[in-house]
């Protein structure tokens, strides 16, 4: 379902990220040696390691067993999720929203906890689409819910800042799951809820 953890961790991860970004600044004609540059390899590893942090994170761990009980049946909907994520063709930002909604069976899930896992995706190399399946698969697995529905509205940094630049096209995705996907009426009351705030 996931992605693979990245196979290196800890101290040599970091240490690689600065000579890499090291290299970088090298290549691209920049001295590293001046003073505004002598120290942005390190800070530049340590974003980066904050930025893919996801690679570094389990679902059990994150979930940190925050399902409770609950005789609800109807639909919980967590809207507006800020999501900043990189896209695995240029390594730039994509930036947006997550709406993550799920019909319990018995048990929900810690709020917090959703917003946990979209990040536990977000922050890793990804292409929005097997973003938004990735934590609908996940919210599904984790709660055992009746159907799951994720959107994602995101704008991609490599079709503003270069390629195409194209400043005001949104890239909208879903995934649904379960009901979500087999009942009209319960992606209906999906789509409504999110438009409430329009
Ligand atoms: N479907 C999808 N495409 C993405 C995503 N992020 C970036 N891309 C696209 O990946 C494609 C890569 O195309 P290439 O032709 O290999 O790369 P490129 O020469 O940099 O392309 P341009 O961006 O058109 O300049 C581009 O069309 C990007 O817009 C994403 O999350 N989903
Ligand atoms: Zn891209």
């Amino acid at each position: 379902m996931s992605p693979a953890p990245a196979p290196r961790g800890g101290r040599c991860r970091r240490t690689g990220l600065e000579q890499h970004w090291a290299h970088i600044i090298e290549a691209i004609g920049e001295d590293l040696s001046r003073p505004g540059l002598s120290d942005t390899p390190r800070r530049a590893a340590k974003a980066f390691e904050f930025l893919t942090r996801g690679y570094q994170q389990s679902v059990a761990e994150v979930v940190n067993e925050a399902l409770f009980p609950s005789d609800s049946s109807e639909m919980v909907l967590v809207q507006d999720v800020e999501l900043y994520s990189l896209c695995e063709h240029h390594l730039l930002p994509f930036i947006g929203k997550c709406h993550v909604a799920y019909i319990p069976t018995g048990q929900v899930l810690g709020l917090s906890k959703v917003a946990r896992l979209v990040d536990v995706f977000a922050r890793r190399l990804q292409i929005q689409e097997s973003l938004t399946m990735q934590i609908a698969e996940t919210i599904m697995a984790v709660t055992q819910a009746d159907g799951v529905g994720v959107i994602i509205e995101a704008q991609h940094m490599c079709m503003m800042m270069r390629g195409v630049e194209k400043q005001n096209s949104v890239m909208k995705t879903s995934a649904m799951l379960g009901s979500f996907r087999t009942e009209q009426k319960t992606r209906d009351e999906f789509l409504s809820l999110l438009q409430l705030r329009r």
